[in-house]
């Protein structure tokens, strides 16, 4: 994946040694414009096949250089406490710095900082974008001078949704959906998102898929082991800008999972495309709708979704937008 370049570190101002003494970087979140899903592999995992956009959603994570008496260790807080989202070993952020760390024998903490912008639990990998954010900032912060296919391994070995936020824009996945390429993309999407009251567990999704697979219930009946390839009409929609031709083509194979497990959303999809959204679809293992809508049209299927039942609220963002970077 040599083609997904990570951005070169713009340095904060000089710590001890002469280094940085604190690294900002910005993650967008995704959703996934396809997603089709074959059988499960024996170590549980579905081979994918999944168009990402990367989405105006942006995770801003900070990682400070600790004082020299510091005993290294790796802490995280919010910039707005979210009882959802651990503050322990078990962050996703943390997590991916502490991988960094034994990955390159490095022995100092670091106090990471993040800025949630992400819907949590929603089918829109915020989680993986803290994680790509502190890799990338670990990486920079420390010196590690770790190349874009090396924070691309790493990321891989922390979830299959890591690798996408360091990369952005528009992308292919295969695999796990951790294998990527990128895909050509013109003009510029509006989604608006309907932010679920609850979250949706990504394992019980795609083991929901596997029951309706099962049970031969999903329509077109039971799939085989492979996933079905991205059709050419969608590649070449976003090749051309072709707004249309991209809502044709949003097709999501957890969508019967994530409605079967919430029926609520059902309704949620109706509401949007009947107030004018281009298509609406459930993103990735859901709970969240994303609707593809015209920019005129954006403030009419925001309003008709917000007060819907098990709706919390909407939020617009434009994609594509590029991956993880270094910030000022
Ligand atoms: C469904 C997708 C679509 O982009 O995104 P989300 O909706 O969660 O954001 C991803 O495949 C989620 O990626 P991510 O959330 O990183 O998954 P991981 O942490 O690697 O795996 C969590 C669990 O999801 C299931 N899983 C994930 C990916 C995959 N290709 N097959 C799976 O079966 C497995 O049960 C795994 O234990
Ligand atoms: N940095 C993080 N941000 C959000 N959730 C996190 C993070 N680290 C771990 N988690 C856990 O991962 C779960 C899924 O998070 P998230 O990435 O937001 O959703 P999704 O996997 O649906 O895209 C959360 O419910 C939370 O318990």
């Amino acid at each position: 994946m040599s083609h997904l370049r990570a951005v070169p570190a713009a340095p904060g101002s000089p710590g001890r040694h002469g280094s940085p003494a604190s690294v900002r970087v910005e993650a967008p979140g995704k959703v996934n414009l396809y997603l089709s899903c074959g059988a499960p592999g024996p170590d549980g995992y579905h081979p994918l096949v999944t168009v990402f956009q990367a989405v105006r959603l942006i995770e801003r994570v900070t990682a400070r250089r600790q004082s020299a008496d510091a005993v290294g260790r790796i802490t995280i807080s919010l910039e707005e406490p979210d009882p959802r989202v651990p503050l322990d070993g078990s962050n996703l952020a943390v997590r991916a710095a502490r991988l960094l760390a034994e990955h390159t024998g490095v022995t100092e903490g670091v106090d990471l900082l993040v800025r949630k912008r992400v819907p949590v639990a929603g089918g829109m990998a915020g989680g993986s974008a803290d994680a790509a954010g502190a890799l990338l900032a670990c990486n920079t912060l420390w010196g590690t001078g770790l190349d874009s296919e090396e924070l691309m391994c790493l990321a891989a070995r922390l979830g299959a949704d890591v690798p996408f936020p360091l990369a952005g824009f528009t992308a292919l996945g295969h695999g796990r959906g951790d294998s990527l390429s990128p895909l050509m993309s013109r003009g510029r999407f509006t989604w608006v998102f309907a932010l679920a009251k609850w979250g949706l567990s990504t394992p019980a999704v795609f083991a929901r898929f596997d029951e309706l697979v099962a049970d031969g219930r999903l329509p077109g009946g039971p799939r085989g082991a492979e996933p079905a390839p991205a059709p050419e009409a969608l590649t070449a929609a976003l090749r051309t800008g072709d707004v249309a031709g991209v809502a044709a083509g949003l097709h999501n194979d957890l969508q019967a999972a994530a409605l079967s497990l919430r029926p609520e959303l059902e309704s949620v999809i109706a509401t949007a495309e009947r107030a004018g959204a281009l298509r609406a679809i459930v993103s990735g293992s859901g709970p969240t709708v994303a609707a593809l809508v015209t920019d005129a049209g954006a403030a009419v299927v925001a309003r008709a979704l917000e007060g819907l039942p098990g709706v919390v609220g909407t939020v617009r963002a434009d994609a594509p937008v590029a991956g993880a970077r270094v910030v000022r």
